[in-house]
Protein backbone atom coordinates (compact mmCIF):
# COMPACT_ATOMS: atom_id res chain seq x y z
CA UNK A 1 0.00 0.00 0.00
CA UNK A 2 1.58 3.33 -0.77
CA UNK A 3 0.26 6.41 1.19
CA UNK A 4 -2.39 9.11 0.43
CA UNK A 5 -0.30 12.26 -0.28
CA UNK A 6 -1.27 15.35 1.86
CA UNK A 7 -1.20 18.45 -0.83
CA UNK A 8 0.10 21.33 0.92
CA UNK A 9 -0.79 23.61 -1.91
CA UNK A 10 -3.38 22.67 -2.90
CA UNK A 11 -5.13 22.98 0.46
CA UNK A 12 -3.46 26.54 0.97
CA UNK A 13 -4.88 27.82 -2.14
CA UNK A 14 -8.62 26.79 -0.79
CA UNK A 15 -7.70 28.42 2.58
CA UNK A 16 -6.70 31.47 0.38
CA UNK A 17 -10.21 31.81 -1.35
CA UNK A 18 -11.98 31.23 1.80
CA UNK A 19 -10.21 34.38 3.16
CA UNK A 20 -11.79 36.56 0.77
CA UNK A 21 -14.45 37.46 2.02
CA UNK A 22 -12.61 38.27 5.49
CA UNK A 23 -10.52 40.57 3.47
CA UNK A 24 -13.65 42.54 1.73
CA UNK A 25 -15.25 42.98 5.28
CA UNK A 26 -12.12 45.29 6.15
CA UNK A 27 -11.68 46.80 2.76
CA UNK A 28 -15.46 47.93 3.39
CA UNK A 29 -14.28 49.53 6.12
CA UNK A 30 -10.68 50.85 4.74
CA UNK A 31 -8.45 48.49 6.31
CA UNK A 32 -5.65 46.79 3.57
CA UNK A 33 -3.95 43.92 6.14
CA UNK A 34 -0.44 44.83 5.97
CA UNK A 35 2.86 43.25 6.85
CA UNK A 36 5.95 44.27 6.70
CA UNK A 37 8.67 41.57 6.52
CA UNK A 38 12.05 42.86 7.73
CA UNK A 39 15.08 40.81 6.26
CA UNK A 40 18.72 41.60 7.09
CA UNK A 41 21.85 40.13 5.52
CA UNK A 42 21.98 38.82 2.28
CA UNK A 43 21.22 34.69 2.70
CA UNK A 44 19.55 33.27 -0.68
CA UNK A 45 17.23 30.97 1.00
CA UNK A 46 15.89 33.71 2.93
CA UNK A 47 15.44 35.89 0.15
CA UNK A 48 13.23 33.34 -1.81
CA UNK A 49 11.09 32.73 0.96
CA UNK A 50 10.60 36.64 1.76
CA UNK A 51 9.81 36.93 -2.33
CA UNK A 52 7.38 34.14 -1.42
CA UNK A 53 5.44 35.78 1.21
CA UNK A 54 4.76 39.51 -0.63
CA UNK A 55 3.74 37.75 -3.98
CA UNK A 56 1.09 35.74 -1.81
CA UNK A 57 0.18 38.73 0.23
CA UNK A 58 0.22 40.76 -3.32
CA UNK A 59 -1.79 39.01 -5.15
CA UNK A 60 -4.77 38.63 -2.60
CA UNK A 61 -4.72 42.74 -2.53
CA UNK A 62 -2.69 43.05 0.39
CA UNK A 63 -0.74 45.56 1.65
CA UNK A 64 2.99 43.97 1.74
CA UNK A 65 6.66 46.05 2.37
CA UNK A 66 10.13 44.01 2.50
CA UNK A 67 12.87 46.17 4.33
CA UNK A 68 16.15 44.71 3.68
CA UNK A 69 19.13 45.73 5.10
CA UNK A 70 23.10 44.89 5.08
CA UNK A 71 24.36 42.90 8.19
CA UNK A 72 26.22 45.52 9.32
CA UNK A 73 23.00 47.21 10.39
CA UNK A 74 23.51 47.66 14.47
CA UNK A 75 21.09 46.15 17.06
CA UNK A 76 19.78 49.93 18.03
CA UNK A 77 19.09 50.35 14.36
CA UNK A 78 16.72 47.89 13.81
CA UNK A 79 15.29 48.24 17.17
CA UNK A 80 14.27 51.89 16.50
CA UNK A 81 12.66 50.74 12.97
CA UNK A 82 10.86 47.75 14.57
CA UNK A 83 9.51 50.81 17.31
CA UNK A 84 8.63 52.83 14.25
CA UNK A 85 6.34 49.77 12.81
CA UNK A 86 5.07 49.24 16.14
CA UNK A 87 3.56 52.75 15.68
CA UNK A 88 2.35 52.41 12.36
CA UNK A 89 -1.15 52.13 12.06
CA UNK A 90 -1.07 50.67 8.53
CA UNK A 91 1.32 48.20 9.51
CA UNK A 92 -0.20 44.92 11.40
CA UNK A 93 2.19 42.50 10.73
CA UNK A 94 5.80 42.61 11.33
CA UNK A 95 7.83 39.42 10.73
CA UNK A 96 11.71 39.60 10.80
CA UNK A 97 13.18 36.57 8.77
CA UNK A 98 15.46 33.94 10.89
CA UNK A 99 18.03 33.76 11.43
CA UNK A 100 19.74 36.82 12.19
CA UNK A 101 23.13 37.60 11.34
CA UNK A 102 24.71 36.16 14.38
CA UNK A 103 26.23 40.13 15.67
CA UNK A 104 22.23 40.76 16.20
CA UNK A 105 20.40 39.29 19.33
CA UNK A 106 17.26 37.38 17.88
CA UNK A 107 15.30 37.36 21.43
CA UNK A 108 16.11 40.77 22.14
CA UNK A 109 14.79 42.12 18.32
CA UNK A 110 11.90 40.16 18.48
CA UNK A 111 10.78 41.19 22.19
CA UNK A 112 11.29 44.80 20.42
CA UNK A 113 8.72 43.77 18.09
CA UNK A 114 4.82 44.77 19.64
CA UNK A 115 3.23 41.55 20.45
CA UNK A 116 -0.15 42.60 18.85
CA UNK A 117 1.40 42.57 15.44
CA UNK A 118 4.24 39.81 16.22
CA UNK A 119 2.52 37.50 13.48
CA UNK A 120 4.98 34.72 13.82
CA UNK A 121 3.97 34.33 17.33
CA UNK A 122 7.63 34.54 18.07
CA UNK A 123 6.98 37.25 20.86
CA UNK A 124 7.95 35.52 24.72
CA UNK A 125 4.94 36.68 25.39
CA UNK A 126 2.91 35.05 23.03
CA UNK A 127 4.85 31.63 23.76
CA UNK A 128 3.59 32.12 26.85
CA UNK A 129 -0.17 32.96 25.68
CA UNK A 130 0.21 29.96 23.93
CA UNK A 131 1.51 27.59 26.31
CA UNK A 132 -0.98 28.72 28.83
CA UNK A 133 -3.91 28.10 26.12
CA UNK A 134 -4.71 31.65 25.27
CA UNK A 135 -3.06 32.80 22.50
CA UNK A 136 -2.64 35.35 20.29
CA UNK A 137 -1.05 34.37 17.52
CA UNK A 138 -0.10 30.53 16.73
CA UNK A 139 3.05 30.59 14.87
CA UNK A 140 2.26 29.88 11.35
CA UNK A 141 3.85 26.45 10.72
CA UNK A 142 2.53 24.31 13.55
CA UNK A 143 -0.72 25.99 13.07
CA UNK A 144 -0.33 24.79 8.97
CA UNK A 145 0.42 21.49 10.67
CA UNK A 146 -2.51 21.69 12.52
CA UNK A 147 -4.95 22.95 9.62
CA UNK A 148 -3.57 19.70 7.21
CA UNK A 149 -4.28 17.35 10.15
CA UNK A 150 -7.61 18.73 10.27
CA UNK A 151 -8.44 18.46 6.25
CA UNK A 152 -6.95 14.69 6.59
CA UNK A 153 -9.63 14.21 9.51
CA UNK A 154 -6.94 12.31 11.75
CA UNK A 155 -8.21 11.92 15.28
CA UNK A 156 -5.73 13.40 17.60
CA UNK A 157 -7.85 12.45 20.66
CA UNK A 158 -5.83 9.91 22.36
CA UNK A 159 -3.35 9.65 19.29
CA UNK A 160 0.05 9.15 20.23
CA UNK A 161 2.14 11.73 18.66
CA UNK A 162 6.11 12.33 18.34
CA UNK A 163 7.47 15.76 17.03
CA UNK A 164 11.37 14.96 16.38
CA UNK A 165 12.59 18.75 17.02
CA UNK A 166 11.90 21.23 20.15
CA UNK A 167 12.92 24.43 18.23
CA UNK A 168 10.95 27.46 19.81
CA UNK A 169 9.75 28.01 16.32
CA UNK A 170 8.34 24.47 15.14
CA UNK A 171 8.58 21.66 17.80
CA UNK A 172 7.76 23.29 21.13
CA UNK A 173 4.94 25.22 19.90
CA UNK A 174 3.61 22.33 17.44
CA UNK A 175 3.37 19.73 20.39
CA UNK A 176 1.82 22.30 22.87
CA UNK A 177 -0.70 22.66 19.70
CA UNK A 178 -0.75 18.70 19.36
CA UNK A 179 -1.08 18.17 23.21
CA UNK A 180 -4.02 20.91 23.01
CA UNK A 181 -6.26 18.35 20.03
CA UNK A 182 -5.99 15.31 22.68
CA UNK A 183 -2.86 13.88 21.63
CA UNK A 184 -0.49 12.14 23.82
CA UNK A 185 3.15 13.87 23.20
CA UNK A 186 6.57 12.59 22.92
CA UNK A 187 9.13 15.52 21.86
CA UNK A 188 12.76 13.96 20.68
CA UNK A 189 15.77 15.67 20.30
CA UNK A 190 19.09 15.37 19.07
CA UNK A 191 20.21 13.64 22.83
CA UNK A 192 17.28 11.32 22.30
CA UNK A 193 18.46 7.55 22.67
CA UNK A 194 16.64 5.42 20.21
CA UNK A 195 14.97 7.52 18.07
CA UNK A 196 13.16 4.92 15.93
CA UNK A 197 12.02 2.93 19.32
CA UNK A 198 10.05 6.59 19.34
CA UNK A 199 8.51 7.09 15.73
CA UNK A 200 7.66 3.66 15.68
CA UNK A 201 4.75 4.00 18.11
CA UNK A 202 3.74 7.13 16.56
CA UNK A 203 0.51 7.22 15.13
CA UNK A 204 1.41 11.18 13.95
CA UNK A 205 4.84 11.69 13.59
CA UNK A 206 5.84 15.50 12.92
CA UNK A 207 9.63 15.83 11.69
CA UNK A 208 11.46 19.23 12.19
CA UNK A 209 15.12 19.10 12.82
CA UNK A 210 16.81 20.32 9.45
CA UNK A 211 18.66 16.91 8.99
CA UNK A 212 18.14 15.52 5.18
CA UNK A 213 15.79 12.36 5.36
CA UNK A 214 17.04 11.20 8.91
CA UNK A 215 13.20 9.62 9.12
CA UNK A 216 13.78 6.11 6.73
CA UNK A 217 10.42 3.82 5.75
CA UNK A 218 11.56 1.43 8.78
CA UNK A 219 11.35 3.81 11.74
CA UNK A 220 7.34 4.55 11.13
CA UNK A 221 4.36 2.68 12.39
CA UNK A 222 2.51 1.10 8.90
CA UNK A 223 -0.20 3.77 8.32
CA UNK A 224 0.91 6.72 10.40
CA UNK A 225 0.41 9.63 9.08
CA UNK A 226 3.94 11.56 8.51
CA UNK A 227 4.39 15.29 8.68
CA UNK A 228 7.67 16.31 7.20
CA UNK A 229 8.68 19.97 8.01
CA UNK A 230 11.93 19.71 7.16
CA UNK A 231 13.38 22.03 3.87
CA UNK A 232 16.76 20.54 3.10
CA UNK A 233 18.64 22.66 -0.25
CA UNK A 234 20.98 19.85 -1.41
CA UNK A 235 23.80 20.40 -3.37
CA UNK A 236 21.99 19.73 -6.45
CA UNK A 237 19.66 22.63 -5.68
CA UNK A 238 16.69 20.20 -4.95
CA UNK A 239 14.69 21.06 -1.41
CA UNK A 240 14.65 17.58 0.52
CA UNK A 241 12.66 17.06 3.61
CA UNK A 242 13.43 15.45 6.55
CA UNK A 243 11.70 12.14 5.80
CA UNK A 244 13.20 9.77 2.88
CA UNK A 245 9.94 10.46 0.90
CA UNK A 246 10.49 7.54 -1.12
CA UNK A 247 10.96 4.69 1.53
CA UNK A 248 8.23 6.53 3.81
CA UNK A 249 5.43 6.48 1.17
CA UNK A 250 5.54 2.80 1.07
CA UNK A 251 4.99 2.65 5.22
CA UNK A 252 2.75 5.73 6.04
CA UNK A 253 -0.90 6.08 5.79
CA UNK A 254 -0.19 9.55 4.28
CA UNK A 255 2.58 11.93 4.31
CA UNK A 256 3.27 15.54 3.01
CA UNK A 257 5.83 16.12 0.40
CA UNK A 258 8.71 18.51 0.33
CA UNK A 259 8.15 21.16 -1.85
CA UNK A 260 4.53 21.15 -1.65
CA UNK A 261 3.64 20.41 1.98
CA UNK A 262 3.80 22.23 4.78
CA UNK A 263 5.98 25.24 3.75
CA UNK A 264 3.33 26.63 1.21
CA UNK A 265 0.67 26.10 4.33
CA UNK A 266 2.96 27.98 6.78
CA UNK A 267 2.65 30.80 4.25
CA UNK A 268 -1.46 30.88 3.94
CA UNK A 269 -1.27 31.06 7.86
CA UNK A 270 0.73 33.94 8.12
CA UNK A 271 -1.70 35.97 6.23
CA UNK A 272 -4.37 34.43 8.25
CA UNK A 273 -2.23 35.97 11.14
CA UNK A 274 -2.33 39.25 9.92
CA UNK A 275 -6.17 39.55 8.54
CA UNK A 276 -6.50 38.39 12.48
CA UNK A 277 -4.44 41.12 13.68
CA UNK A 278 -6.44 43.66 11.24
CA UNK A 279 -9.70 42.59 12.52
CA UNK A 280 -8.54 43.07 15.98
CA UNK A 281 -8.02 46.95 14.91
CA UNK A 282 -11.82 47.40 14.01
N1 LIG B 1 8.19 24.27 6.07
C1 LIG B 1 8.30 25.38 6.79
O1 LIG B 1 7.47 26.23 6.67
C2 LIG B 1 9.41 25.55 7.73
C3 LIG B 1 10.46 24.68 7.69
N2 LIG B 1 11.48 24.76 8.58
C4 LIG B 1 12.49 23.70 8.50
O2 LIG B 1 12.29 22.78 9.55
C5 LIG B 1 13.52 22.26 9.99
C6 LIG B 1 13.69 22.53 11.49
O3 LIG B 1 13.71 23.91 11.70
P1 LIG B 1 13.94 24.55 13.18
O4 LIG B 1 12.97 23.98 14.11
O5 LIG B 1 14.03 26.00 12.97
O6 LIG B 1 15.42 23.95 13.45
P2 LIG B 1 16.40 24.08 14.72
O7 LIG B 1 17.75 23.81 14.16
O8 LIG B 1 16.13 25.31 15.49
O9 LIG B 1 15.97 22.85 15.64
C7 LIG B 1 16.20 21.53 15.24
C8 LIG B 1 15.72 20.58 16.31
O10 LIG B 1 15.91 19.25 15.83
C9 LIG B 1 16.65 18.51 16.77
N3 LIG B 1 17.51 17.56 16.07
C10 LIG B 1 18.57 17.83 15.28
N4 LIG B 1 19.13 16.70 14.84
C11 LIG B 1 18.42 15.69 15.37
C12 LIG B 1 18.53 14.29 15.31
N5 LIG B 1 19.49 13.70 14.61
N6 LIG B 1 17.64 13.55 15.98
C13 LIG B 1 16.65 14.13 16.71
N7 LIG B 1 16.50 15.46 16.81
C14 LIG B 1 17.39 16.23 16.14
C15 LIG B 1 17.43 19.51 17.56
O11 LIG B 1 17.74 18.93 18.82
P3 LIG B 1 18.49 19.72 20.03
O12 LIG B 1 17.36 20.51 20.68
O13 LIG B 1 18.99 18.62 20.88
O14 LIG B 1 19.51 20.57 19.39
C16 LIG B 1 16.46 20.68 17.64
O15 LIG B 1 15.57 20.54 18.71
C17 LIG B 1 14.57 22.91 9.10
O16 LIG B 1 14.81 22.07 7.99
C18 LIG B 1 13.91 24.18 8.65
O17 LIG B 1 14.43 24.66 7.43
C19 LIG B 1 11.47 25.69 9.57
C20 LIG B 1 10.46 26.61 9.67
C21 LIG B 1 9.37 26.63 8.71
N1 LIG C 1 10.54 34.97 11.20
C1 LIG C 1 10.49 33.88 10.44
N2 LIG C 1 9.30 33.28 10.21
C2 LIG C 1 9.23 32.15 9.44
O1 LIG C 1 8.12 31.60 9.23
C3 LIG C 1 10.43 31.62 8.87
C4 LIG C 1 11.63 32.28 9.14
N3 LIG C 1 11.64 33.39 9.94
N4 LIG C 1 12.79 31.81 8.64
C5 LIG C 1 12.82 30.67 7.73
C6 LIG C 1 11.68 29.71 7.96
C7 LIG C 1 11.40 28.82 6.78
N5 LIG C 1 10.08 29.18 6.32
C8 LIG C 1 9.49 28.72 5.15
C9 LIG C 1 8.36 29.29 4.62
C10 LIG C 1 7.85 28.87 3.40
C11 LIG C 1 8.44 27.86 2.71
C12 LIG C 1 7.90 27.46 1.37
O2 LIG C 1 7.10 28.16 0.79
N6 LIG C 1 8.32 26.32 0.82
C13 LIG C 1 7.88 25.84 -0.48
C14 LIG C 1 8.98 25.85 -1.53
C15 LIG C 1 9.98 26.94 -1.43
C16 LIG C 1 11.12 26.80 -2.42
O3 LIG C 1 10.91 26.32 -3.54
O4 LIG C 1 12.24 27.16 -2.04
C17 LIG C 1 7.44 24.40 -0.33
O5 LIG C 1 7.87 23.73 0.63
O6 LIG C 1 6.71 23.93 -1.19
C18 LIG C 1 9.56 27.26 3.23
C19 LIG C 1 10.06 27.67 4.45
C20 LIG C 1 9.59 30.16 7.11
N7 LIG C 1 10.44 30.50 8.06
MG1 LIG D 1 6.97 21.61 2.47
Amino acid sequence: MTARIIDGKKLAETIKLNLADRINALKEKDIIPGLTVILVGDDPASQVYVRNKANTFTKLGLNSSVEQYPASLSEEALCNRIRELNNDPSVHGILVQLPLPANLDANKVIETISPEKDVDGFHISNAGALMTGRPLFIPCTPYGVMKMLESEKVELRGAEAVVIGASNIVGKPMALLLQKAGATVTICNSKTKDLAAHTRRADVLVVATGRAEMITGDMIKPGAIVIDVGINRGSDGKLKGDVEFSSAKEVAGAITPVPGGVGPMTIVMLLVNTIEAAERKL
